[in-house]
């Protein structure tokens, strides 16, 4: 469905991420891990066109991203960004973003634009705001409204940069269960995590990113046994299957802590 090939790229001439190869397929969620500034958001970006893409092509269906076009490709890619600036407007009007792509200018929103928006509201659960200004709402309330906005183009793929930002945890299942229900419908769902143990439940494949590049793909499983998580996170990964057959992964920290932490958590101990 949607493949990148030899890409490298970055926001200037140095890349930050480099020859990444990659294929996301129709119909499974994958999952792109890895350290702070790894580059799993450039990789994103790179899909969007939202940084330099300095070599390499990214292929929707087969058919290469320039030629496609912004606007076709914006049809079929919806993009949630891990940050987002709260304009004063309305939820609905917000939500009504994601439409741009099937609109020309001036911007004339007809029936179907407003009922792809309705359906998206509900399913994210936030119908009711509708009518509120977005920077009048909390950080987990516009999360939603961003996450809405991209499900109104009703794209075949969806790209999320850490979507569970700011959602309290029974929002966080609730939006796994959402992935899965796209990956239901036949979606692409490529999501950037940075809860392992999510990750490892929610991907059908795993992406990991060191330095600007992908250094271990697969799934839960094989990266689990690859020793990668371990090497890449320092940390120990493990994994036990309960009662009930399912597979649970648990991580523990390896290195010992910095000193100056230690001096803190004995600091506390003897306050009061
Ligand atoms: N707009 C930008 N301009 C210049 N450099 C940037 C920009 N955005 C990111 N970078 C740099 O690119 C590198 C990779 O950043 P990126 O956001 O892709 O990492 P990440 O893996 O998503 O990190 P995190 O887990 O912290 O979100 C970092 O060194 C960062 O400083």
């Amino acid at each position: 469905m949607l493949r990148l090939e030899n890409v490298s790229a970055g926001y200037g001439k140095v890349p930050v991420i480099s020859n990444i190869n990659a294929e996301f397929e129709k119909g499974r969620i994958t999952t792109i891990i890895g350290p702070n500034g790894s580059g799993k958001s450039t990789l994103l970006k790179a899909i969007v066109s939202l940084c330099e893409v300095q070599q390499g092509t990214v292929y929707l269906k087969g058919e290469n991203r320039e030629k496609i076009g912004d606007r076709k490709f914006a049809q079929q890619v919806s993009y949630l960004p891990q940050s987002h600036t709260a304009g004063a407007i309305t939820v609905g009007r917000m939500v009504l973003h994601g439409r741009f792509p099937y609109l020309s200018y001036p911007r004339h929103y007809g029936k179907e634009d407003y009922e792809c928006c309705r359906r998206a509201m509900e399913r994210i659960g936030i119908l009711s705001l509708r009518d509120k200004k977005v920077d009048e709402l909390s950080g987990g309330q516009r999360q939603k409204v961003y996450l809405a906005m991209a499900l109104s183009g009703e794209t075949d793929v969806f790209l999320f940069d850490e979507p569970t930002t700011y959602l309290d945890i029974r929002y966080q299942l609730e939006l796994l269960h959402l992935m899965e229900q796209l990956k239901e419908q036949g979606k692409t769902v490529v999501t950037v995590l940075h809860d392992l143990d999510t990750a490892m439940r929610v991907s059908d494949s795993i992406l990991v990113m060191q330095n600007g590049k992908i250094v271990e793909k697969g799934t839960a499983q094989e990266i689990q046994s690859s020793g990668i998580i371990e090497k890449v996170f320092q940390i120990t990964a493990q994994s036990f299957v309960d009662h009930e057959g399912k597979k649970h992964f648990y991580f523990e920290q390896k290195t010992s802590l910095p000193p100056s932490f230690n001096i803190i958590q004995k600091g506390s101990e003897n306050d009061g």
